[in-house]
């Protein structure tokens, strides 16, 4: 059994109908499963047994605080990209030693913060970014522990916006001009190499460009094991894909056992950062049907979600699962393109779906735990919807719904003049 399966002609979160977490919370919501989080950090963690390792969670695919605390809970590590993260983390009592912070554009302050708490390791992705670390770092008197993020250009054959390996891309460090950074690091006194990092891409159905990245920063490590330069940990970024509809992605177990082998006989501690694989099937987005508007081209369901709760499908043309939480049997499915109410044409959440709808009937879109709350916004001047987490028969509450009057309680008028 899945987290979200049907009992009694009813799709439940876990023990819970969705219906009965509709009426108590109201929709559009996000819904989350605790076992299915738990199980699923479980499973790169397991499968890393045997092996020094640490499993940090990338934060910025669900930040809710109740996720990160569930995963504080089990020991997991955290993969950050901002401040914000960083004090996300804290708060949800994740420990500072097993933070990794990512991302191509820290700031001083955010260097700082992150020094002041001990957080494992900087992935540091240019030379003005290093520079800038030792600076900070010799003003607090400390030594920053810092991995190279270097771009393997490999191709992770995945949506051009979530690729990040290749040469044309932002991310990390030419592995070609690695070395030499590398060997600028050794004579900085206030750095100190520990290890070297990539993420080559998101939603990767296939390992083989992962293990092909893995190769590389291999023969790095040798390369600068050569030179006395000591590189300990190996941090394989994250990436690995979800069935959205009939992909079939390796199982985390599937993808470390070949990494394993790669490393058979090596002294190196292995660093993953699972964002995706962790959360996207652990959660739902629950929304209701507004108004349905066939016309002789097309039929439109408008519920009450929008690209503002997920714009994966406007962003990528991702495409989503969509079902009816409780499926009619009283009439005939037609095909539905699924919109939001905001003004966009682009306010998809799918199209040419077969289903049976009418007013006020719930659905629920599929493996919307992962970038789904994260990247939603007040496009449209919309609240953004509500968190809820169910463990067994039980549902929480775990971010309320934003109010009307908390979206432009930051702003002000000009005075009269
Ligand atoms: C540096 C880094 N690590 C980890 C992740 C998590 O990736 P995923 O959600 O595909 O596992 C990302 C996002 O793609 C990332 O940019
Ligand atoms: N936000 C993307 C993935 C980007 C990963 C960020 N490093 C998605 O929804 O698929």
């Amino acid at each position: 059994m899945t987290a979200f399966d049907y009992q009694n002609g009813e799709l439940h979160a876990e023990a819970l109908p969705l219906s009965a977490i509709a009426d108590q919370y109201g929709t559009p919501c996000f819904v989350y499963s605790r076992n299915a989080i738990e199980q699923a950090w479980l499973a790169w963690d397991q499968a890393l047994a045997g092996t020094p390792h640490l499993v940090c969670y990338a934060v910025k695919a669900n930040s809710n605080l109740a996720v990160l605390n569930l995963l504080a809970r089990l020991g997991a590590g955290f993969d950050i990209v901002s401040v914000g993260e960083l004090e996300r983390v804290l708060a949800a009592g994740g420990q500072p030693s097993r933070i990794v912070f990512s991302g191509l554009g820290k700031t001083a302050d955010e260097m700082r913060r992150a020094l002041e708490v001990g957080i494992h390791c900087f992935n540091v992705e240019s030379t003005a970014e290093l520079e800038r670390l030792q600076t900070v770092a010799a003003e607090l008197n400390v030594k920053a522990p810092i991995s190279l993020r270097v771009n393997p250009d490999v191709d992770a054959m995945t949506h051009p916006y979530i690729s990040t390996g290749l040469k044309e891309n932002k991310f990390g460090i030419d592995i070609a001009k690695a070395p030499e950074v590398y060997r600028r690091a050794a004579q900085m006194p206030n750095i100190r190499i520990c290890g070297v990092d990539c993420h080559i891409g998101s939603q990767l159905t296939d390992d083989t460009p992962l293990i092909d990245a893995l190769d590389r920063l291999l023969a790095l490590i040798d390369q600068m094991a050569a030179e006395d330069i000591h590189i300990g940990h190996l941090d394989l970024g994250g990436g690995l894909g979800v069935t959205y509809r009939d992909e079939v992605p390796p199982t985390p177990a599937e993808y470390l056992g070949k990494v394993q082998n790669h490393l058979a006989g090596r002294d190196l501690t292995v660093l993953v950062e699972p964002g995706r694989s962790i959360v996207a099937n652990a959660g739902v987005l629950l929304t209701r049907v507004n108004l349905l508007k066939p016309t002789e081209h097309k039929n439109f369901a408008i519920i009450d979600a929008a690209m503002n709760d997920l714009i994966r499908p406007a962003l990528y043309s991702a495409w989503m699962g969509i079902d009816a939480v409780t499926p009619r049997t009283d009439f005939a499915p037609l095909q539905w393109d699924i919109v939001g109410p905001v003004c966009e044409t682009g306010d998809f959440l799918g199209k040419d779906r077969e289903l049976a709808l009418a007013e006020g009937d719930l659905l629920a879109v599929r493996s919307a735990g992962a970038y789904g709350f994260v990247m939603s916004s007040n496009y449209n001047t919309r609240a953004r919807a509500a968190e809820i987490m169910v463990d067994g028969q039980h549902s929480h509450l775990v971010r309320r719904r934003e109010t009307i009057s908390e979206l432009f309680a930051g702003e002000s008028l000009l005075p009269e003049v």
